[in-house]
């Protein structure tokens, strides 16, 4: 009988593990995975079932964590890639492009203060992208991301391979915030807490919509600017706490493994995949915007509606027009400027 049972068991295992295996080949490619969130991130891609390779780029460092990552007994191959002139091999075949490259903020700095350095940064690697793996979806991590993904996109535009519903800012760490504090303040089960967060990603850009969080729990209007400012503030609470050792890591890499995690499922057919991201919209006058996006096979397939706001929600998406047509406009002309 025990011997059956473990035969049992044994067949059991080895077809959930042909299960696991048997989605198509997938490609994910990181750039800036020797960093901070590169590291975790390279890591989560590592426990996704749904990679068959994981491709870890970096100017420097990324033998080490290749080799570090390689030895987890799970589906995807790992391959490092270090300095530009391997960042073509890197790219090639990737499916989901995911860049955290970049340098991260000190306590006093904005995201803004990024620019100078993460502009040239994400412009070259979007170069690159546009020559090696121009249908990929790309999710852009780096900061400034309001000014950052308008980068990528003149930049294939330029190349002619931009394609809208493939390019991505990835804001989906502003959800987790909002639902972790939503849930805390309300006293609820956080797996079963949703809220949207629309806007950007900077300050007062980020503007969750505590109307439309599920469940709805009575809620009072001192709470609300509560949760908004400490959503909007979260990435400085963090830069504070960490007193000049960077920002946001481990709680990102968490967030850029679940929105590529979102990306694969699309791609690989999955239905009703649909995550707030910073895409080109036409959802307010602003060119680009995060709102509820549903993720198919050819990247983007909708865009939602901001749906009903509150009056307090209505003046925050109103104060925060002129920031983010500011970032945008800044990314646009960098390019523009810089040929
Ligand atoms: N979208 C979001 O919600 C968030 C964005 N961020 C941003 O992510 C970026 C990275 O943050 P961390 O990982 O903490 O920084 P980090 O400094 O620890 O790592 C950045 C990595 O990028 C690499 N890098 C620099 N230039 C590169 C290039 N040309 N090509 C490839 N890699 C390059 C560096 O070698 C380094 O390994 C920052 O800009 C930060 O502001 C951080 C947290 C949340
Ligand atoms: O605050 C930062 O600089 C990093 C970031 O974007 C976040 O944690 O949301």
């Amino acid at each position: 009988m025990a011997g059956r049972q473990a035969a049992v068991a044994l067949l059991r295992r080895g077809l959930g593990s042909l299960a696991e295996q048997a989605g198509p080949q997938r490609k994910v490619a990181i750039l800036g995975a020797a960093g901070g969130i590169g590291q975790p991130l390279g890591l989560l891609m590592k426990l996704n079932p749904l990679v068959s390779h994981l491709a870890l780029y970096d100017i420097v460092g990324t033998p080490g964590v290749a080799a570090d990552i390689s030895h987890v007994n799970t589906r995807a191959h790992v391959s490092g890639y270090a300095g530009e002139e391997q960042l073509g091999e890197a790219l090639k075949g990737a499916d989901v492009i995911i860049i955290p490259a970049g340098v991260p903020r000190k306590p006093g700095m904005t995201r803004d203060d990024l620019f100078n350095i993460n502009a040239g940064i994400v412009k070259a690697l979007a170069t690159a992208i546009a020559k090696y793996a121009p249908h990929a979806l790309v999710n852009v991590i780096s900061n400034p991301v309001n000014s950052t993904v308008p980068i990528a996109a003149e930049v294939f535009k330029k190349a002619g391979t931009y394609d809208p519903k493939r390019l991505f800012g990835v804001t989906t760490l502003d959800v987790i915030r909002a639902r972790t504090f939503y849930a805390s303040k309300k006293n609820l089960p956080v797996k079963d807490v949703d809220v949207p967060v629309v806007g950007g990603h900077a300050g007062i850009t980020i503007l969750p919509l505590f109307s439309q969080a599920t469940p709805q729990v009575p809620i009072t209007q001192e709470e609300i600017e509560y949760l908004t400012k400490r959503t909007q503030d979260g990435g400085t609470e963090v830069v504070q706490a960490k007193a000049g050792k960077g920002s946001a890591t481990l709680s990102m890499a968490y967030a850029g493994a679940h929105f590529a995690d979102a990306c694969l499922k699309g791609l690989n057919g999955v239905e009703n995949v649909v995550e707030c991201s910073y895409v080109e919209s036409t959802v307010t006058d602003l060119p680009f915007f995060s709102s509820k996006v549903h993720i198919g096979k050819n990247g983007v397939e909708k865009i939602y509606d901001l749906g009903p706001l509150s009056d307090y929600e209505q003046q925050g998406l109103k104060d925060l027009h002129v920031e983010l047509a500011k970032s945008i406009v800044k990314g646009q002309t960098f390019v523009h400027d810089n040929p």
